[in-house]
């Protein structure tokens, strides 16, 4: 039985959010729920304005990994920092479709502090250290708090009123990517401005020209 499906491992600095500019390794696991990655469908997706190649194993680093045991291992071996606390960032795809207790158990053992990245459709399992929720259209969120709440802005049927009140520590506005990022980025700035609740999030990672 093959347990985990993986894109890619990579070591970057983390782009967005609360801990941007921190080294981290990033495990992309394959697959996602509210879109099957192929532009044919993209249209009719539930997420329709995804950045990402999350379909198949054929990544730099993925891959079919066994057991926790093996795919905590790769992570390990992707971590070529000195000194420092190690951070892995578990994303996708849709990560909690994959992501079970053993391997954070498993990443914890190995030194890590595990954050996830997710859409927020499916519960998350015990443990994780940092949990990232950016919410899609109308899906229905199952992870009512968190440590981040990562809205990508401007999205018509996930207006940021409706998120204000959840239990997350920082709530975010990243603007979406694409053929009207400026335009959503100013939007996204005059948001923060008028509502200072919300911090404006970067993909600085697209800025700095890194993984
Ligand atoms: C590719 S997703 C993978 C994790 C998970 N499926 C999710 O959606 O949170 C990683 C992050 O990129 C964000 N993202 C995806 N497409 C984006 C876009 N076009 N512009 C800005 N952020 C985007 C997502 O909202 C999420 O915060
Ligand atoms: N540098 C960098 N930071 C990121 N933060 C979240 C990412 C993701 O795709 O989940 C991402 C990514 O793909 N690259
Ligand atoms: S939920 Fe995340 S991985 Fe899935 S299509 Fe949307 S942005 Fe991409
Ligand atoms: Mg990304």
């Amino acid at each position: 039985m093959v347990a985990y499906a993986v894109k890619e491992i990579f070591y970057t600095l983390q782009g967005e959010g609360r801990h941007a500019g921190r080294a981290a390794v990033f495990c992309r696991f394959a697959g996602c729920n509210l879109w099957s990655g192929r532009e044919q469908d993209r249209g009719t997706a539930t997420c329709r304005f995804c950045d990402t190649d999350f379909v198949g194993v054929d990544g730099q680093g993925g891959g079919r990994f066994q057991d926790a045991a093996a795919l905590a291992q790769a992570i390990s071996d992707a971590w070529i920092g000195r000194g420092g606390r190690r951070l892995v960032v578990l994303t996708g795809g849709e990560p909690l479709l994959q992501v079970d207790e053993l391997l954070i158990e498993r990443l914890h053992a190995m030194d890590f502090e595990v954050a996830v990245e997710t859409n927020g459709t499916v519960p998350a399992p015990a443990g994780l250290d940092w949990i990232a929720v950016s919410p899609k259209g109308n899906a229905k969120l199952q992870i009512l708090q968190g440590n981040e709440l990562k809205l990508v802005y401007p999205q018509p049927e996930a207006l940021p009123d409706r998120f204000e009140e959840l239990a997350f520590a920082h709530h975010l506005l990243q603007p979406m990517d694409g053929p009207d990022l400026a335009a959503n980025t100013a939007a996204a700035v005059a948001y923060c401005l008028a509502n200072p609740r919300w911090r404006l999030s970067l993909q600085s990672h697209k800025v700095l020209g890194i993984p």
